[in-house]
């Protein structure tokens, strides 16, 4: 059954930031997904960046693949990537393009891929524009979710999360009218996102639902409208892990609506040399960290394209966790495969 869920609003530009922080837990305790108003980014922005958006995508497939993705920047086509790996569809239907920090504070040099000048003469310096003011956003945001978590506001800058701030930003494009098939469509499947906080702004269209109990079965859908103006928040896999699951990093998907749909994704992610482990505050004697890190080294050979994989619940058919760890109710969270190993984050049940 499909219903509509009432999320909660967070002003970003309110002074009182404890009683925000205490908003801004409650709604990552109850649901990982919250409207952002007060964030300071003008209507205008969002229009040139999403009017620049559409130039890019209604591009001839042969330009929009010139800059196909390299370093994780760049454009991937219609059906090259499915989030959720379990489902059956072909692929998500949905074409992005990936925008990196701007420059690498190490090299110096911008890893980013941008369109010819002479073809869309203001997109890099639109995307440039939104990309840095949504950062902004992104980073004083994580200072309330700092505070409510009990926290020092700069924690997760003094913890080095945000070193060299790893923020993605993605374009994203899902075409109004889908291939006939008999199976099911998904502009995106389900999953969860990766990162520490998810932005999310997309045009006046809907067509994501989210599932509260990702362990539940049947799931449970439901959608979430467009709040004009408002980022649609949520906490990803990262923040879910410094928190011992009591901010929730929520499945999600995005379904055909039969019009095209435009939405830009902030993925804000700790850099990755930061250490995420279980907050002090999160854990107890009586509620120990129940996500567990464990490399496994491969039986089976690993396959060429490898990508990491990490959302919803992942089953592998190389390993055993259950036996590595001797418990009786273990479920896969993440299942990151490389070469050689498998990093497999576990949770227990006890
Ligand atoms: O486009 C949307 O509304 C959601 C996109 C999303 O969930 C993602 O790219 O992770
Ligand atoms: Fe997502």
């Amino acid at each position: 059954m499909e219903n509509s869920l009432q999320l909660p609003v967070i002003d970003l530009s309110s002074s009182d930031r404890m009683a925000t922080a205490q908003s801004i837990r409650q709604a990552c305790v109850d649901c990982g997904f919250f409207y952002l108003v007060g964030h300071g980014i003008e209507e205008d922005l969002f229009k040139r960046v999403f009017e620049e958006s559409k130039k890019f995508f209604m591009l001839p497939l042969e330009d929009k693949l010139k800059l196909f993705r390299t370093n994780h920047r760049g454009y991937t086509p219609l059906y090259a990537e499915s989030l959720d790996p379990s489902s059956s569809s072909r692929g998500d239907s949905k074409e992005g393009f990936y925008v990196g920090p701007l420059n690498d504070k190490k090299t110096g040099e911008d890893l980013n891929q941008w369109p010819p000048a002479g073809v869309l003469p203001h997109w890099r310096s639109t995307v440039e524009q939104y990309y840095r003011s949504v950062l902004k956003v992104g980073v004083k945001l994580t200072s309330l979710v700092a505070l409510a978590l009990n926290l020092d506001e700069d924690f997760f800058e003094k913890i080095g999360a945000l070193d060299q701030c790893n923020g993605f930003l993605r374009l994203l494009h899902y075409p109004g009218e889908v291939e006939s098939s008999d199976r099911q469509i998904y502009g995106a499947s389900a999953h969860s996102d990766y990162g520490m906080i998810t932005l999310l702004a997309a045009e006046d269209i809907s067509g994501l639902q989210v599932c509260r109990e990702k362990f539940a079965q049947p799931l449970v859908w439901e959608d979430v409208h467009n709040l004009r103006g408002a980022f649609i928040v949520n906490i990803g896999d990262m923040m879910e892990r410094w928190t011992n699951c009591l901010f929730r990093s929520t499945l999600h998907r995005v379904m055909p609506t039969g019009r095209d749909r435009y939405s830009m994704a902030l993925f804000l992610d700790p850099n990755p040399n930061c250490l995420v482990e279980c907050l002090k505050s999160c854990c107890s004697e009586s509620n120990p960290p129940s996500l567990i890190l464990l490399t496994i080294p491969r039986m089976n050979p690993a396959p060429d394209n490898l990508s990491s994989q990490s959302s919803g619940v992942h089953h592998s058919s190389d390993l055993n966790v259950a036996s590595v760890v001797g418990c009786g109710f273990v479920t896969v969270v993440d299942y990151v495969p490389s070469k050689d190993n498998i990093l497999t984050i576990i949770r227990l049940s006890f």
